[in-house]
This record gives C-alpha cells, structure tokens and sequence, in this order.
C-alpha cells in the first residue's frame, strides 16, 4: 500500500471504553466512560460514530453495530503506569512510562510552598486536592480579597494555581506558575504539569476561562512526533497537545478555545496540503464533564462531537488517514472525581478503504506511534506494534 501523506489523530480526552485488566490495581474495577454514559443517556445518538463502528469495539446502547463498518476498529489497552494526561499521551506517541509521576494526596511539602511564596511574594491559599470549579467557590473570596494564590493538585500529579484575572492579571499568572514550573523540575519536588487557572465572576458565581495554561515536562524519552520533526516532516499540535509535549516534536501549535473550535481547527488543518500528522486533543470531555461527575453533559459532548465529524471526513482524501481514540477513562457515574483506568477505543478510517475490520487488542497506546513511523519510513519507536500492514 502506497504510504498515506497525512495522519491525523485526534484524542478525545478521557472516552474510556471499560475497565481494563489491571483496573482494579487503580481502585477502577467496573468503570466504563463510554458504557456508563450511554446507559445515563438512555442511548446515545451518535449516527457518525456508529457509521465508523464504534458499538461493533463494544456494544454501547443506541448505538448500532454495524455490518459493514467504514473503519477498521479496536481498543487498546495502556502499559504505563499511569492514568495520567501525559502519560497517556506520551504513551501514543512511543513512550512507556513505568516510574509512576510523584502524587500529593496531602499537599504540597511546606518547604516547597515556602519556596514558591518567597519567589512570587504571594501566599498560597489551600494547598490540598481538590476539584477546580469548587477550590474556586471555598477559596476565591479569600483570594480576591488578600491576593494570595489558590494551590491545589488532585489524584494526579499536578499543581494548579488559580487566580481571578482581575486580581492577577493573566500575564502575572502565567509568571507565576513558570516560577512553580522551575521549583517542580527537581527529583525532589518532581510534578508533571503546572497549570494556570485564571477565572472570573464574583463571589458564588465564579467562572474559569479559557485561558487555562499547562507547563508540562519534555518527554522523557524519543517520541515519534521528535522523530518526525528532525526527519522535516510536519508536526502540527492542534488544542493542549503542544503544551503536553512541552513543545517538543511540534513543528507548529494551534491553539483552541474549547471542543467545537478543535473541531474547527482540525477541518482547517486537514484541508491544507503538508506531509507528517496532525494531533488534537478535546480537552472539554474531561475538564467539563469526566471530572465534574456530569454524564448527561457528558454525553451531550459526545454527540456534539459526532455531529462535527462529518466536516473533518468529508475533507479527508484517500491520502489521509484519521485515528481517533483517547488517554485514558473518566467515568462521570464513578465514586470520585478522577481518571479511569480504562480500554481506549481505536478507530481508523480513510476514504481509501473499502471496507474496514477488526484490529487485534492493541497492548500498547505506543501502536500509534509505530504505525505513523512505519507510514513515514522513519525509525520505530521503542515501544508499539504498526498496523499499518493490516489496513486493507
Ligand atoms: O478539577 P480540575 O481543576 O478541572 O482539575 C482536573 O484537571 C487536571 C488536569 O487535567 C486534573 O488533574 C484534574 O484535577
Ligand atoms: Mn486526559
Ligand atoms: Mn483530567
């Protein structure tokens, strides 16, 4: 098969498809995202989805299986040892993550708040787990009032700052959070992304904007989207992908506001002529509804999703091909407010096929990466299996 000129993944941000076998190691057994999801919604209608053969990977209710799917379709299974964000995504792009990311399920250490409040000149309010939209609402009036800073982290490993933008100006945020960034870069005190959440509104009406801002860290290893760059091929990060790589492997970054302007984005990118892949992640699942506990929202999201889908398919040519999957799972009906752990869907379609099938469980995110170095003729990641050859 000649070799497609344009990949594309797109990477819906916490659409799980069931427990995965080791779940229960994560406190997850018995979560299903998208299950869970269809049966709250008492169906989900999503025509477009069903076309590709998203209920044929597993039954999901109001969707069809289909006789004859258009893509070919599977799930994979993540082999890191996280459930992460980055690791998920690090993970599609060649890496095994198997030192778990330092969590702080008590704070942050006293002597790195002291750090961060002597360098910024600014207090730290908080310092705990805690959901973003609440942490707001508990401390917000404290902030507005003295200045001081909103810390938090959660299950996972990152520390977030939150800051009203009329108190501190996005800019200083930002400011803010590179000095967090530098502070959390040590063995010691290691933290996977810092990440900016300004908001706005008053007291009991408070709103976060999209001028959210991850600072992550480099991949710790070679991913195929590094490959490609220095092979000059195009690296295009469309929505927080360039922020999850720390730029790294990015040829060039496109930001998004929110799901349907990644959509947008996307359609764009797909029409133009380059040779290399395109990545976009839908961040809004997740923030908005896997971690709100919010399925109905959530399966709103969904459907909005596969009505948009047909403007980035129709702008497909037979020499492009789509993958669409996810990081990992946030099940909106499952005790708590964290990640999955959880099977990812994996569809993939071009106009060039004819018909499509079954993939074999995939035991690796990491076969992503392997396909689009196989595509490319470029050297394979150290992780992953391409089904490049099994496309026909
Ligand atoms: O509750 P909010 O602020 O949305 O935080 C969520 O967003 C973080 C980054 O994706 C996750 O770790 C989770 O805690
Ligand atoms: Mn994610
Ligand atoms: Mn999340």
């Amino acid at each position: 098969m000649q070799p497609f000129k344009k990949i594309h993944v797109i990477v819906m941000d916490s659409v799980g498809i069931g427990e995965a076998p080791d779940a229960d190691k994560f406190g997850d057994a018995g979560s299903n995202t998208l299950g869970h999801i269809a049966e709250k919604m008492n169906g989900l209608n999503m025509p477009n989805m069903e076309k590709l053969g998203l209920s044929n990977i597993r039954e999901l209710k109001g969707i069809n299986k289909t006789e004859e799917p258009a893509a070919f379709y599977g799930m994979m299974q993540e082999a890191s040892v996280g459930k992460d964000t980055m690791t998920g995504h690090w993970e599609i792009m060649g890496l095994n993550i198997d030192t778990p990311f330092k969590v702080y399920p008590e704070g942050f250490p006293e002597e790195l708040i002291s750090k961060l409040e002597a360098a910024t000149g600014r207090k730290v309010l908080c310092n705990l787990p805690y959901s973003g939209t609440a942490v707001i609402d508990d401390y917000g009036p404290e902030h507005m009032e003295t200045g001081a800073i909103i810390v938090y982290t959660s299950a996972d490993p990152v520390m977030q700052i939150a800051a009203h933008e009329e108190i501190i100006p996005v800019e200083e945020l930002y400011k803010i959070c590179e000095i967090a960034r530098k502070l959390t870069l040590d063995a010691e005190f290691l933290v996977g992304r810092v990440i900016a959440r300004p908001f706005v509104g008053q007291p009991g009406n408070f709103t976060r904007t999209s001028n959210r801002h991850d600072y992550a860290l480099t991949p710790f290893g070679r991913t195929t989207m590094a490959e490609m760059k220095d092979s000059n091929l195009d690296v295009i990060a469309i929505g927080k992908i360039s922020d999850i790589f720390n730029g790294d492997g990015v040829t060039e970054a496109i930001r998004t506001k929110d799901n349907t302007d990644g959509m947008d984005k996307m359609a764009e990118v797909v029409r133009r002529d380059f040779h290399g892949i395109s990545f976009l992640n839908l961040v809004d699942f997740d923030a908005n509804f896997g971690h709100r506990r919010d399925p109905i929202g959530y399966g709103q999201a969904l459907e909005e999703f596969d009505r948009r889908l047909p403007e980035v398919l129709d702008a497909l040519s037979a020499d492009d091909l789509l993958i669409i999957t996810a990081d990992h799972g946030n099940d909106p009906t499952f005790p708590g407010t964290d990640h999955t752990r959880e099977y990812v869907p994996l569809i993939v379609y071009s106009p060039r096929f004819t018909a499509g099938a079954e993939l074999e469980l995939r035991e690796t995110f990491a076969d992503i990466a392997a396909t689009i170095a196989d595509n490319f003729n470029i050297a394979a990641p150290q992780f992953g299996k391409s089904f490049l050859a099994e496309l026909k």
